[in-house]
C-alpha cells in the first residue's frame, strides 16, 4: 500500500488558536498590541520563523529583534496545545489508513519538538512511523527534501497530503501526488493548487486514497 505522509497545521489539526495566544502572549510580554485570529492563521505554513517575521511586521518590530523573538517563540511554542483540535475525523481516518496497511507519515514545518509536543498532546504520535519537523533538516517545504526523506522512511512515494500552496509547491518539487484539505489555512482558490484531489471532510480521505492507490496500480500518472 502506498505510505501517506500528512502536513499538520491546518490539515490534521487546527492549530491557530494556540499559535494565536501564544503569539499574543508574547506580543504582550514585548508591551505590543496583539494580531487577530485571522492574521495569525494567515502565518502560518512557512514555519516558526516566518511566522514571527510576519507578526513583528504587523506590529512594527524591527529586523533586529528576529532572532531573540524567534528564539523566545520557539522556546515557548511546546506549550501551545491547550486550544488545539484535530479536524473533525481526522484521528478516525488515520485510524483507517493505518488499518487498511497503509504506513503513516508526517511532513510540517512546525519545529520537530511542538511537533511531538501536538501529537503526544492529542495521543496520537504513535500513529506514524516517520515524523518530520521544520528543523528537521537543513531546508524546510516548500524544498522537496523533508517530504523525500519521510517517504524514503516509509519505504517509497507515495500520497502527500496538506493544505497550503506550500504543500501544494512541495509535492509538485518532489513529483508525487497531492490530496488538498480544503478547510485549512490556504490563501489561493483550491483548484489552482494542481491537487490531484480536494476533500472537505476527512470521512472522505480513505476512499480517496483508495482510488488513487487504485490508478497507481492501474499505471495512472499522476496515481
Ligand atoms: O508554519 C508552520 O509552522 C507549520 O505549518 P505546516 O504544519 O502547515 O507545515
Ligand atoms: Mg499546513
Amino acid at each position: 500500500m502506498l505510505p501517506v505522509v500528512f502536513d499538520l497545521d491546518g490539515t490534521l489539526i487546527d492549530s491557530a488558536p494556540d499559535i494565536h495566544a501564544g503569539a499574543n502572549g508574547l506580543l504582550a510580554d514585548e508591551g505590543q498590541a496583539p494580531i487577530t485570529l485571522a492574521e495569525a492563521r494567515s502565518f502560518i505554513g512557512n514555519g516558526a520563523a516566518v511566522f514571527v517575521a510576519r507578526m513583528r511586521a504587523v506590529r512594527g518590530i524591527p529586523d533586529s529583534e528576529q532572532p531573540r523573538l524567534h528564539a523566545e517563540f520557539v522556546r515557548r511554542y511546546d506549550d501551545f496545545v491547550s486550544l488545539t483540535h484535530p479536524y473533525p475525523g481526522a484521528v478516525a481516518a488515520l485510524h483507517v489508513l493505518e488499518a487498511n496497511g497503509h504506513r503513516l507519515g508526517i511532513c510540517t514545518n512546525k519545529p520537530h519538538r511542538p511537533t511531538m509536543a501536538i501529537l503526544t498532546h492529542l495521543g496520537i504520535a504513535g500513529l506514524f512511523d516517520t515524523i518530520l519537523g521544520g528543523d528537521s533538516l537543513p531546508v524546510h517545504k516548500p524544498d522537496p527534501a523533508p517530504l523525500r526523506a519521510a517517504f524514503a522512511a516509509l519505504g517509497g512515494p507515495g500520497l502527500f497530503v496538506g493544505d497550503s500552496e506550500v504543500d501544494a509547491e512541495t509535492a509538485h518539487a518532489a513529483g508525487v501526488p497531492l490530496l488538498l484539505f480544503s478547510q485549512g489555512y490556504r490563501k489561493a482558490p483550491a483548484e489552482t493548487l494542481g491537487a490531484a484531489a480536494i476533500f472537505d471532510d476527512f470521512s472522505t480521505l480513505p476512499a480517496l486514497v483508495a482510488r488513487l492507490q487504485l490508478g497507481h496500480a492501474n499505471g495512472d500518472r499522476p496515481y
